[in-house]
């Protein structure tokens, strides 16, 4: 139970209603034990009328109405009590439930960006909605059931014991084995659905990848090779949902033998009672038949929220394992911070930790405001790493990084990276409309800078093409976009926000070279007070920059302008020479 200790907050949060909830099952109960009492009652009338003890029809009637009534009666109470009971616990456990989430949902988002390679997508997504749902399980049904028996015996027994100790005795006898019992095929249950859980995924995650994968399935020619491998994963998890289905066939038989059990015995031991006049007469036997029913539930529950409770456990420890990581990129400075784009490496070096790759070694340079940068180099020499790194993506593992003079992790975190519009090599769009999708840098911006920032970004030709014009729902990943025309889109949401600092990988890769002309013309005249910086593998893209780094494998290589660079032997002459003579082609 330690780690659901973690709930606690929650139960303290919404105590008057658990309190209240309380309440009403205990109330439900009373009036529950009571209806045997009353047919108990009724039985006892007709023994009286068969053995004459009424003087006239009218006064029998009106003892069995009265009874009968009184049965309605309570049954009506206790049934409306129980509702009330379901309203208030388990209306609670869906707020505890959605606050989880979101205390789930807010680590999720605080957490760096290594968490999210160090864990699948899919744990992530479990862990937030099964694992969530388990712990609800035991914050509502499992509190619900656990007060409901304990009000039940609290209530039933005394009452038992009262009309006859002996009786009373031999129908709970068979209650703990009946527990035990359900509790042991509860865990059974639990270990073979688990499986099914897993099988369950896989499913998912191989159908999901085959419909993402569709283009290279198909062009490959591969559809029978990925149907047989569909067919073989469903067969195993039809064989797993058999094996579950074997085990929880026993739970209703198992339940109705025992409780047979218990029926045999009652009548059996009250019946011999009743006839050697230990027990006073037939109602008494009448009633312990009905609790015996009664408490057959009750008592099975006990064993099935044991199993809830050890599940909700091992599902909090999961989530547990979550909240308590530390983000690794944190906050130092609570105070905004003003921030005017000087950035500034000074013997920077980078090294991810997973792979222990150095992937920027002793960088030193600067940027002032109102400067462009661009960045040259060869696949994999950290052109990526440094523009994550000035967003605090990740933090410089030697040397220092300022901003403003000013080292970058002592600059508050918000201030950072609400100045920083950075659009990254692989563009991502929310499946909503393009206009969204440009605000998603600027909630409030008006339609007409939208229509600006898609003007500057050489995209609003190609957005009023479409017929739904800015309105234009995008698919999964923004898939009825061309590549380049997600790049422009992703532009214009970097730009949107007039930030102090724009950060461009690779973007305009996509884009033909007129176009990459016309939107690098429009950032000039929109980056004359930022700072800007370009990552590319084009000498277009960075000719007119007021420096350019050449990096390879993690080093600065050449600085200098464009005309001092191709004036020099090296990577960027010979990268200016080769594509002038492609453009010449
Ligand atoms: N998230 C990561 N985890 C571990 N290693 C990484 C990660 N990202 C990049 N690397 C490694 O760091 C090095 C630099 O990668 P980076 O993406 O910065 O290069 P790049 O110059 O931007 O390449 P490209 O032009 O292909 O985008 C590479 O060796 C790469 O394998």
């Amino acid at each position: 139970m330690k780690e659901l200790q973690h709930l606690n907050k929650y139960f303290y949060k919404y105590k008057w209603q658990l309190i209240l909830g309380l309440i009403i099952t205990l109330v439900a109960k009373v009036f529950a034990v009571l209806v045997p009492r009353f047919i108990g009652n009724i039985s006892n009338v007709i023994e009286q009328r068969i053995n004459g003890g009424f003087s006239s029809d009218s006064t029998y009637y009106d003892a069995l109405l009265t009874n009968i009534l009184l049965v309605i009666g309570v049954a009506l109470l206790s049934a409306l009590f129980t509702f009330f009971m379901r309203q208030t616990i388990i209306v609670v456990s869906r707020h505890i439930e959605y606050d989880l989430k979101n205390e789930v949902f807010r680590q999720y988002q605080n957490l760096s960006l290594n968490f999210y390679k160090k864990n699948r997508t899919g744990d992530l997504m479990n862990r937030i909605s099964e694992d969530v749902s388990k712990v609800r399980m035991y914050a509502g049904p499992a509190y619900m059931y656990s007060v409901s028996t304990f009000g039940m015996f609290l209530v039933a027994i005394p009452y038992m014991i009262y009309l006859s100790p002996t009786l009373t005795l031999y129908t709970i006898i068979p209650l703990p084995v009946l527990s035990f019992a359900i509790y042991k095929l509860s865990k059974a249950i639990h270990k073979r659905s688990t499986v099914v859980q897993q099988y369950l995924s896989k499913l998912n995650t191989f159908t999901q990848e085959s419909f993402s994968g569709i283009s290279v399935i198909k062009s490959y020619g591969l559809e029978a090779q990925t149907n047989t491998g569909f067919t073989t994963l469903a067969n195993d998890s039809k064989e797993k949902n058999i094996n579950l289905v074997k085990v929880q066939a026993f739970f209703f038989p198992l339940m109705v033998l025992l409780i047979g059990v218990s029926n045999i015995l009652v009548i059996y031991i009250g019946g011999r009672m009743l006839i050697n006049g230990t027990i006073e007469n037939f109602g008494i036997l009448v009633q312990f038949l009905l609790y015996v029913n009664m408490l057959t539930w009750p008592v099975a529950v006990i064993g099935w929220v044991t199993s809830m409770i050890q599940q909700a456990e091992a599902s909090q420890k999961r989530i547990n394992e979550f909240l308590v990581e530390e983000p690794e990129i944190k906050n130092l400075n609570e105070a905004p911070s003003k921030i005017t784009g000087a950035i500034a490496f000074k013997n920077v070096s980078f090294v991810y930790d997973d792979t222990g790759i150095e992937a920027l070694k002793n960088i030193s340079f600067k940027v002032s405001p109102n400067e462009t940068l661009a960045i040259i180099g060869k696949t994999g020499s950290g052109k990526s790493t440094l523009l994550e790194l000035i967003g605090r993506l990740y933090d410089v593992t030697s040397g220092v990084l300022t901003i403003d003079g000013t080292d970058i992790r002592q600059l508050n975190l918000n201030s950072l990276r609400k100045s920083i519009g950075y659009v990254p090599q692989d563009a991502f769009l929310f499946s909503e409309s393009i206009k969204e999708n440009i605000k998603f840098g600027k909630a409030e911006a008006t339609d007409k800078e939208v229509m600006q920032a898609a003007k500057n970004a050489s995209v609003h030709k190609n957005i009023v093409g479409f017929s739904n014009g800015y309105d234009t729902v995008l698919g999964e990943r923004g898939i009825t976009l061309s590549g380049g025309q997600k790049q422009r889109v992703s532009i214009a949401r970097a730009i949107i926000q007039d930030p102090k600092i724009l950060l461009f990988d690779d973007c305009l890769s996509a884009v033909d070279t007129e176009t990459e002309e016309a939107i690098l013309s429009n950032l000039y005249d929109i980056s004359k007070d930022k700072t800007t910086i370009i990552v590319s593998h084009r000498v277009s893209s960075a000719k007119n920059a007021d420096q350019i780094i050449v990096l390879e494998d993690g080093k600065i290589q050449q600085q200098g302008s464009h005309s001092e660079l191709i004036n020099k032997d090296g990577y960027y002459k010979e990268l200016y020479e080769k594509q002038l003579s492609e453009k010449e082609i």
